[in-house]
């Protein structure tokens, strides 16, 4: 891995937007010294919440914004205001698709695929992404998962080198999500360097070789997904235990650590525990109110904990 030289490497980026009329005309930082690399033959992942500066992030390395600080080399070159042999070796999926929309998907698919010099096989990824089931309908009136499918083989027609994908399972029903996510790994597996960006925690931890948390525009954590998950639950030995029962129980009276939430009715979650005395504390509450729990799970932690807890720290250092 270490003598892989990386396909996309970003150090220090600064980004100003504005000027913002709500902020007397003041340029506004979205992005605050972001670095990273990726290596062809790995999913990058750049996590954050909304706002992060994920999108912006991927618009700088992709030469479609041109940065106000640091450095970007896609395939070794500035992308911005790139020769198009760098473009050519470069796939685009967009978050809102950015696809003509009074075109046919095929028509579409199969003119994006002639402007390369070495296109991708376009009937296995019609195929592949069930894009035939509605290739009579135009672009307009396709759904966003259907669109999303669109977008997502219009990135690779071009058999590119990289591929930048933004939130690519947005939308997908849950079997759309894993023929996309066997995609990726598949695309993975032939050496295509792919970045992708996300907030959601569960789509990151399936496919990411290494992921990059940034928050306010900077970056907050790095790692592999199973480094940053131990080290999180190095740094605190806290564990989530989580149950199912009657909703909108009465709330018992806990110790200070310990934080009983119901996230949706009938299901809680116990934060905080430590030990098995503070598993009695459940228990006694369940005994006096004669509860029997239909389920009950401790979690082994997960990148959503991590992300949280990084989040949560970030907003006490505010
Ligand atoms: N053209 C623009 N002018 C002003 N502010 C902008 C512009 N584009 C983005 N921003 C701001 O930059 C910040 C980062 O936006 P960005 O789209 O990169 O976030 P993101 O992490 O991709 O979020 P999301 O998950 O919601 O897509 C946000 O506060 C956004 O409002």
């Amino acid at each position: 891995m270490s003598n892989v030289s990386p396909s996309l490497v970003i150090e220090d980026l600064l980004k100003d937007f504005g000027p913002v009329p709500a902020l007397d005309g003041r340029m506004v930082r979205v992005l605050n010294g972001i670095s990273l690399k990726a290596n062809p033959g790995a999913v990058t992942t750049l996590l954050g919440s909304n706002g992060a500066g994920k999108s912006t992030t991927l618009a700088c390395a992709q030469g479609l914004l041109r940065p106000d600080g640091g450095t970007t080399r896609l395939l070794g070159k500035d992308p911005y205001g790139a020769s198009p042999a760098l473009r050519s070796r470069v796939g685009v999926m967009l978050q809102d698709g950015g696809l003509p929309p009074s075109l046919r998907p095929i028509a579409l698919l199969r003119h994006v695929a002639s402007l390369y010099r070495r296109p991708a096989d376009i009937n296995s990824l019609i195929d592949r992404l069930g894009i035939d089931e509605f290739s009579t309908t135009s672009i307009r009136r396709l759904s966003g998962g259907q669109k999303q499918r669109v977008a997502l083989a219009a990135a690779l027609a071009g058999n590119p080198e990289v591929v930048f994908l933004d939130e690519p399972s947005a939308g997908l029903d849950p079997q759309s999500r894993q023929v996309v996510f066997d995609l990726i790994t598949e695309l993975r597996g032939a050496g295509l360097c792919i970045v992708l960006t996300t907030h959601l925690m569960e789509d990151a931890q399936r496919l990411s070789d290494y992921v990059y948390i940034i928050d306010d525009g900077k970056n907050v954590a790095e790692g592999t997904v199973a480094a940053l998950t131990a080290r999180a639950a190095h740094d605190s030995a806290a564990q989530a235990l989580s149950f199912t029962a009657a909703a909108q129980m009465e709330m018992p009276r806990l110790p200070g650590h310990l934080l009983l939430v119901e996230p949706s009715p009938g299901h809680y979650r116990l934060e905080g525990v430590r030990d098995a005395h503070d598993l009695t504390a459940l228990t006694s509450w369940w005994a006096e109110r004669g509860i029997l729990p239909n389920s009950l799970t401790m979690q082994p932690r997960s990148l959503e904990d991590v992300f949280l807890e990084i989040a949560d720290k970030g907003n006490d250092a505010n």
